[in-house]
């Protein structure tokens, strides 16, 4: 399976680095992931949620799995997490998509097969990274039946 996490923004601040770091090199095959990192917009508000959507949707195909992190989204578990990553669901990529300081517009809304709230309350874009990073290996141990993860 090889998924792309799409982050508006530079590459990870210094201090969730090392944290990714951590899970990425435990991360075991055949579980591929990549970073794509978008500019910010440096337009006002509404224009660079509009600007930033477009550059997302850029980078997404049309047979890609597109799972959209959002508050407002669905709660998943992390076994579920894991079936849907390891399901492949005759897609050949999942693209993860972590917004901006103003989130995505209904453009990827709507493209979005998934719309994923880790909680209800708002994360900061970097604090969102480390998380997903760290689910996407717990979803992995889960799929191959390795301890890590406990119910
Ligand atoms: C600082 S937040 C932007 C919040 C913005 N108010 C919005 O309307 O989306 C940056 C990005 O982090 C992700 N994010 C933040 N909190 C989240 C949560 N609880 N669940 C899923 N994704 C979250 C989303 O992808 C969001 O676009």
């Amino acid at each position: 399976m090889t998924i792309k996490i799409i982050a508006v923004g530079k590459k990870h601040e210094k201090w969730v680095t090392q944290g990714i770091d951590r899970y990425e090199t435990r991360l075991r095959k055949p579980w591929d992931v990549s970073w794509v990192y978008l500019p910010h917009s440096s337009l006002a508000e509404e224009q660079a949620r509009a600007e930033e959507s477009k550059r997302i949707l850029e980078k997404v195909s049309s047979d890609d799995y597109l799972i959209l992190l959002d508050e407002r989204g669905k709660n998943l578990s992390s076994p579920e997490l894991s079936a849907l990553l390891n399901s492949n669901l005759g897609f050949k990529q999942v693209v993860l998509v972590i917004g901006g300081a103003y989130g995505v517009d209904e453009s990827v809304r709507s493209r979005a097969n998934t719309v994923w709230s880790l909680s209800k309350l708002v994360f900061p874009h970097q604090l969102v990274r480390l998380l997903l990073t760290e689910q996407i290996y717990r979803a992995g141990e889960i799929a191959n039946n390795r301890p890590y993860h406990h119910v």
